[in-house]
């Protein structure tokens, strides 16, 4: 049976939510699930907004039958072709042969790519601050190039103040019932997904997002229809401050990430170590992860939202011990900056992974590796103690 949320009295939320894919674009875990949002517009015009995954795809239809009614569909607003979001539309065109796709010329390129069916005939070309008139409401495109993709653009409703964003201001994260942001203990339950999908997916894109940004700024937003995850009506610029941080990469919390990466335990126990005598010193809500064990978007997530990092690796093979190398380069991939980091390194006959690891990060903007490190040979001593409390002195006296 269908199941959609009215919004405001013509506005329709027309999505769904998949809690059985277990990696979203393939590649990040999901344990909470994910939503895919659609919005119907019921004005003189119909206008649907963007659609959904094929894993929904027939939920969809069905409330998008139920919310037209006997009414044809007049525009179909293609703010992202990414096909999580794009792959119902032929099936929207099929059933709907009149509609008009409202879309700007990247996006009008990626149609033909994906699909078969005559896009020329249906378009509805847009650009920068192009407006429609549906009756009541005029809607206003922004582009939004590289969040994520080329062809990105997001929706401006100025009659209600909805800004149909796109992926931007998504995060993972099935929904249960409740679609606005201020029905949930959003800080509590959704705000480490909500990084962990921004910095992941948009992360290298800082830049376009403060643009973005920027342009958003100038419209009178009084709520955030996103395609993944709640609705925000209440406390936006909250989430939106969030938003400056992560894409300007500055550290949202001034807390130590450790990260590690031990074959057999002699280098957890060193951090383990550290951790202990940097919380003697005061530091407090240390985050500590093994590379090989947690999943690197998680320690991603993490990195943008700490200002003082450790990375303590075991030498392996000559170089640095792979998840942890991997680990790196997604943070280098991901334009991390602006961070204070502490490197340890272990081996047992020719230790190497220390000047790697710091090859890695002194490669990427404006971090500051501490001169205080520590070479660990097979396990740590108590005589090494003293260059410990070094290292510990200068993380926490950076902080
Ligand atoms: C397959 C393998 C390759 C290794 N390669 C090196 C190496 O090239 N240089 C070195 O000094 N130690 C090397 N080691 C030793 C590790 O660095 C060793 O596990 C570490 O010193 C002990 O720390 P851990 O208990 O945290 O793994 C290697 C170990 C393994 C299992």
């Amino acid at each position: 049976m269908y199941c959609v949320k009215n919004i405001t009295e013509d506005l329709y939320w027309i999505g769904g939510s998949d809690r059985r894919l277990a990696l979203f674009e393939n590649i990040y875990p999901i344990p909470n699930g994910v939503s895919y949002n659609a919005y119907v517009l019921m004005d003189e015009k119909t206008v649907l907004l963007d659609t959904v995954d094929s894993s929904i795809s027939e939920l969809f239809f069905e409330n998008l039958a139920h919310v037209l009614g006997e009414r044809n569909l007049d525009y179909l607003v293609i703010d992202h072709m990414e096909p999580d979001h794009c792959a119902a539309i032929s099936g929207v065109v099929f059933r709907y042969p009149d509609v008009k796709l409202v879309c700007n010329t990247k996006t009008a390129a990626m149609l033909k790519q994906f699909y078969s069916f005559d896009v020329d005939s249906r378009i509805l070309l847009v650009k920068e601050m192009d407006t429609l008139n549906t009756g009541k409401h005029t809607l206003t495109f922004v582009m939004a190039p590289m969040v994520h993709w080329p062809e990105t653009m997001v929706t401006f409703d100025s009659v209600t103040g909805a800004l149909f964003s796109a992926d931007a201001f998504g995060t993972f994260g099935a929904l249960s019932g409740n679609l606005y942001a201020d029905e949930m203990n959003f800080e509590k339950d959704w705000l480490d997904d909500a990084r962990r999908y921004l910095t992941n997916i948009v992360g290298k894109y800082g830049p376009q997002v403060q643009a973005l940004l920027k342009k958003a700024s100038a419209l009178d937003i009084r709520m955030i229809c996103p395609l993944h995850g709640p609705v925000w009506r209440e406390n936006l610029g909250w989430f939106i401050d969030k938003y400056k941080a992560w894409s300007s990469y500055t550290p949202e919390d001034s807390a130590v990430m450790i990260a590690y990466g031990s074959i057999y335990g002699n280098t957890e126990n060193a951090v383990n170590v550290l951790a202990s005598r940097l919380a003697d010193a005061g530091v407090k809500n240390i985050a500590m992860y093994d590379v090989s064990v947690t999943d690197s978007s998680y320690i991603l997530s993490e990195a943008f939202r700490c200002s003082h990092l450790v990375f303590a690796s075991s030498t392996y093979n000559g170089g640095i011990f792979t998840p942890m190398e991997t680990l790196l380069l997604e943070l280098k991939a991901h334009n991390l900056q602006n961070r204070t980091v502490a490197v340890i390194e272990n081996g047992t006959w020719a230790p190497a992974a220390g000047r790697q690891m710091k090859e890695i990060i002194s490669s990427m903007k404006n971090m500051t590796i501490l001169s205080e490190e520590l070479t660990i040979r097979s396990a740590l001593k108590e005589e090494q103690l003293p260059q410990m409390e070094a290292l510990v002195k200068a993380i926490a006296g950076s902080m």
